[in-house]
């Protein structure tokens, strides 16, 4: 396909140049590691004391991508044999590149398939594993088999299970020295170096200082018998253990790989106390005090990261619990809120109808019922307060009519016009109420038969002189009104029965007056309508 890019090089097509720094990478630094060790870790029979090159081999095989594997191991192989071929004959060189090869790619098997792809030292579980299948079943095997090219060498009067132990305790402590470091150290480095501080490499170096004066002091025993009485290498168990809870896993196994050099440096000068002391029985008892420091300084490192991590996910969690909270706090506070305005619109709405329910539709005034009940709490008032009162029922005169000539709206609106003039007429503490059609009532509270004579024609003469205004048309009405008096005792429909009595009088004698039943002679004093002619005006 032809692209404007670059042609791409046929050999980039097969070849993963990440794959090749990879080897590169691996098999220089196997190579130089098999060389110091070599030169610096070979005990007098020729077996090195510390076996590093399968640590970092077996680190690659945990840090690198699955399909890198074969190339590294193939790197690793060569490395080997480069670094063996002066020392030993060209099949025993073969025989050794193929058994730590092959024993590390086990390891590697067994921890990846266990832990997941992306190892680290980051679970006590993992290091459980990496512990298990590294130091103690490959480099066993190793020793296994390394022990016995050893014995076909011939180099050596070491028996064979000297042989393998060396081996295997060889290889164990360099993989528990350096492959963590190594592990830990490229996958800090590929997560861009996170939460470094600066006073952690301080204290690291304080920490290592003290190492190297302790270190020097307890495995030089030539240096100063008596200060040996107090330097002992155990003080570097201590030391160990400070780096594993101040500087984590990384700390801890530089330290390790410090007091290591020391160890081992110290042991073939011939200074170490266990060569003093022990010389028969030194490499060994080194080795495993060695292997102890490792792993009791990275363990415990594992186990502080693995509380840290445990409780940094805690208090993640917690965090979360408390967002979730606050988010459903919210929620309720939005709810009682919303609940709120809800009872509210509730308490208006059933205000809204009890008044609706207790109003007249039509003028906006109590309606029957309504008016009726306030007016049966008012008479239980007055008759215990032994007051008086009275009722004034209201008619509108020929009210058909309006209706019969400009239609039942312009009957509403004579309706809806008549309360004003009426209210006006009356106290606000005075009952008014519509019965019905164009019938109204009112209830006087404490109105003698002067007063509610005095009420009805001041009522009688506001309708008259109200002009209700329809489209064109200007209406006069005029209203009739019973006036009865309360007895300070009876029922209310007692006294309603008899406003209306006298309703139909003042109706009977000529409609637009006033007749009070308490006194049928009043009709002529508050009859000065009479005169009026009955009537029904139409512009
Ligand atoms: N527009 C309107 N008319 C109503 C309403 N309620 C009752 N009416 C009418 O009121 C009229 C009452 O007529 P009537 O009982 O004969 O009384 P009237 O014509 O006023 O005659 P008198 O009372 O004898 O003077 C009827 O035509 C009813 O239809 C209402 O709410 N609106």
């Amino acid at each position: 396909m032809m692209t404007g890019s670059k042609p791409e090089l046929p050999l980039r097509r097969y070849v993963d140049m990440h794959i090749i720094k990879s080897m590169l990478l691996v098999g220089i630094a196997y190579y130089v590691a098999a060389l110091i060790a070599i030169h610096q870790t070979i005990t007098p029979e020729g077996i090195a004391i510390l076996w590093p090159p399968n640590a970092i081999v077996l680190a690659a095989f945990l840090i690198y991508p699955f399909r890198y594997l074969p190339f590294i191991a193939a790197a690793g192989i060569t490395a080997e044999l480069v670094a063996s071929a002066p020392f030993f004959p060209l099949w025993s060189a073969i025989c050794f590149a193929l058994i730590n090869l092959s024993s590390v790619s086990l390891a590697a098997f067994l921890i990846r398939r266990k832990s997941g792809q992306n190892f680290n030292f980051d679970r006590l579980k993992n290091g459980a594993y990496f512990l298990v299948f590294g130091p103690f079943l490959s480099a066993s095997i190793a020793g296994m088999l390394g022990g016995g090219v050893y014995v076909f060498l011939g180099r050596t009067d070491t028996s064979y299970l000297s042989l393998w132990q060396i081996w295997w305790f060889g290889d164990a402590l360099a993989m528990l020295v350096l492959t963590p470091l190594i592990v830990v150290l490229a996958r800090w480095m590929q997560a861009g170096f996170p939460h470094f501080k600066l006073h952690f490499l301080l204290e690291a170096f304080l920490l290592w200082l003290v190492v190297i004066i302790i270190g020097y002091q307890s495995f030089n025993i030539e240096s100063s018998d008596n200060a040996y009485l107090f330097f002992t290498p155990v003080w570097l168990v201590f030391l160990g253990i400070v780096a594993a809870i101040r500087l984590g896993v990384a700390g801890a196994s530089t330290t390790v790989a410090l007091i290591t050099a020391f160890a081992v440096e110290h042991l073939l000068r011939g200074t170490h106390p266990l060569i003093v002391n022990m010389p028969q029985n030194a490499l060994l008892l080194t080795q495993e005090y060695l292997a102890i420091i490792a792993i009791v300084s990275i363990g415990l490192a594992l186990l502080i990261q693995e509380i840290a991590e445990q409780r940094d996910e805690l208090k993640r969690h917690e965090n979360a619990l408390k967002a979730q909270n606050q988010f459903l706090e919210e929620r309720v506070n939005e709810r009682t809120l919303a609940l709120k305005e809800v009872n509210q619109a509730l308490q208006h709405a059933n205000d809204r109808l009890a008044k609706s329910a207790a109003t007249d539709e039509l003028t906006g005034i109590a309606n029957r019922r309504h008016f009726l009940s306030e007016v049966e709490r008012e008479l239980q008032r007055l008759r215990l307060d032994g007051q008086t009162a009275s009722a004034i029922m209201i008619d509108i005169d020929h009210f058909k009519l309006v209706n019969d000539n400009l239609g039942h709206d312009a009957g509403d609106k004579v309706l809806r016009d008549i309360v004003e003039p009426i209210s006006q007429a009356i106290r606000p503490r005075d009952l008014f109420g519509r019965m019905g059609g164009e019938e109204f009532l009112i209830f006087l509270s404490g109105a003698d038969y002067d007063m509610s004579n005095a009420v009805a024609e001041r009522i009688r003469l506001a309708i008259e002189s109200l002009t209700v205004n329809y489209r064109e048309h200007q209406i006069n009405i005029t209203a009739s009104l019973g006036v009865a008096q309360w007895d300070g005792n009876s029922h209310l429909d007692e006294l309603f029965y008899q406003a209306d009595k006298a309703l139909y009088q003042a109706k009977n004698r000529g409609r637009n007056r006033v007749f009070n039943i308490t006194n049928i002679e009043s009709e002529n004093r508050s009859s000065r309508g009479s005169n009026h002619e009955d009537h029904f005006e139409l512009p």
